[in-house]
């Protein structure tokens, strides 16, 4: 079992944004989060990467207890959320942006490393490899030296999906990939995806887009209000009447 997520509860204030939420994410698996605007989806992602301290719950990776770890301790062990470039990093070209985002790859400090500046460049040149490869895999070649603010919108979530790979992650996070990407890249996006997950990486993804997110994810976990509605194959639980009721009275 990867990831097990157990009855996760999270107020702000007197409201109740996730309660008593369970789910898990086996070893390389492809999962789809759903939910309307508000059921807690953004919120049980930050609890899950450590943004965000849970009231009651716990959680574990790869049979880890995760409970109190950090963001990036979190990330060590393989467990990885995208993010939107930064907005001060809108001006850093793809390359530089990927290079930014890849963990300390030495261990060592950087007193340490000061003695030693030919270990600092060995390290650079290694990290400037694997960026150039994840550009390559991502057909980002084009406009791997151009400023990652001026992408469009699906470029720049692949610029993203670039930035959890250099943390060389077994289980990756996914905000919402399709949200304004045109229908081309939306495929090329999707290609990806599968790729990567062919290669053992598990995907744990939030998409609005359910029609693109059902052709990647064969299961998917439906949130409403907080709690975990229902969960499986995206045929059936999209012709449960619970789930269409979530989404206003039967509009999937
Ligand atoms: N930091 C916060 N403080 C107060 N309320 C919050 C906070 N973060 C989220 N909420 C509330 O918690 C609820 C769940 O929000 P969340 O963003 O997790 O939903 P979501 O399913 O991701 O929605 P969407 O699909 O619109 O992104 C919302 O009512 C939101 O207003």
């Amino acid at each position: 079992m990867s990831l097990q997520v157990s009855n996760i509860s999270k107020a702000f204030g007197g409201f109740q944004a996730l309660s008593g939420v369970s789910l898990e994410v086996p070893t390389g698996a492809l999962v789809g989060l759903i939910g309307p605007n508000g059921a807690g989806k953004s919120t049980l992602f930050s609890v899950i990467s450590g943004f965000m301290p849970p009231d009651e719950g716990s959680i574990s990776f790869d049979g880890r207890s995760l409970d109190g770890l950090s963001p990036a301790e979190r990330a060590r062990s393989g467990l990885v959320r995208t993010f939107q470039v930064p907005r001060e990093f809108a001006h850093l070209t793809v390359r530089e942006n990927m290079m930014a985002a890849a963990p300390d790859q030495t261990g060592e400090s950087l007193v340490g490393l000061f003695f030693r500046p030919g270990k600092v460049r060995e390290e650079e040149q290694r990290l400037a490899e694997e960026v150039a490869e994840v550009i390559r895999f991502l057909r980002l070649e084009r406009v791997a030296d151009q400023p990652a603010g001026k992408l469009s919108g699906g470029q720049k979530k692949l610029v993203e999906l670039g930035r959890a790979l250099l943390v060389k992650p077994r289980l990756i996070l996914l905000d919402e990939p399709f949200a304004g990407v045109n229908p081309v890249l939306i495929g090329e996006i999707m290609e990806r995806i599968r790729e990567l997950n062919g290669r053992g990486i598990g995907f744990l993804v939030i998409e609005h887009d359910l029609e693109a997110l059902t052709r990647l994810a064969p299961h998917l976990y439906v949130m409403d209000q907080g709690r975990i509605l229902t969960q499986g194959a995206p045929d059936a639980v999209l012709a449960d009447a619970r789930v269409r009721e979530a989404y206003l009275g039967g509009a999937v």
